[in-house]
């Protein structure tokens, strides 16, 4: 099971604090919900628990079982949905996937065209990504970090882009993640954290 350990984090923009002395413990097999308003902190807080951008200071700790995990190892550990994360545009779909594949492997007995189907995107495959509606991008990012082979989820803003069809079908898979995944969504959307447990505010943080 992983664990990912936050202690006394904070990080600094320039000379403004955006959160400071934050301990806590992230454990696999439930799901943790970050919410405060526009601006406090929930994306900054999720790139550092993805291991992407640095804590200004404390100490961040993954744990798979008993062993500590180096730094290098954290990115295989976690699959990221994001707004500010860009997909590759020149490729097509199909394209995309096989690439992404060769770095992080589908769960175990999933192809490309299995993927596709999950995402509804099978129509698009041969289309490239700069082509695609904000919508089907949103669709592509959030499959990825779905079907991807990994125990940390990381969505920000997770149904942003996307119709009711496209919420209805983030809210089905989502739900059917493993049971012993560790689930950390950033959000200002009840609807899309309703059947999280553990709702924390950044604003406590502050
Ligand atoms: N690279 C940066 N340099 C300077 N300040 C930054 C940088 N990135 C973010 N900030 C600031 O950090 C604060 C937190 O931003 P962040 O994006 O984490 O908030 P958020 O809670 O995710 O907001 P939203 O709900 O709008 O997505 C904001 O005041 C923002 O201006």
């Amino acid at each position: 099971m992983l664990t990912v350990t936050a202690e006394d984090i904070g990080k600094k923009y320039r000379r403004e604090w955006i959160f400071r002395h934050v301990n806590l413990t992230l454990t696999a097999g439930t799901s943790y919900t970050f919410v405060g308003p526009n601006g406090s902190g929930k994306s900054t807080f999720l790139q550092l628990i993805s291991g992407v951008m640095p804590a200004t200071e404390g100490k961040l700790a993954y744990r798979l079982g008993d062993k500590t995990l180096l730094p290098d190892d954290w990115f295989r550990q976690v699959n990221i949905a994001a707004p500010y994360l860009e997909l590759i545009e020149e490729l097509t779909l199909q394209e995309l996937l096989t690439f992404h594949q060769t770095f992080k492997p589908f769960k175990a007995g999933m192809a490309t065209g299995e993927v596709m189907e999950r995402m509804f995107l099978s129509h698009a495959r041969n289309k490239e990504i700069k082509y695609f509606s904000s919508g089907m991008k949103q669709r592509v990012k959030l499959g990825l970090a779905f079907f991807s082979d990994a125990p940390m989820v990381i969505l920000d803003e997770p149904t942003a882009n996307l119709d009711r069809q496209g919420a209805n079908w983030y809210l089905d898979e989502v739900q059917q993640l493993g049971a012993d995944r560790l689930l950390l969504i950033g959000s200002n959307q009840p609807e899309e954290y309703a059947f999280c447990p553990h709702v924390l505010s950044v604003m406590e943080w502050k």
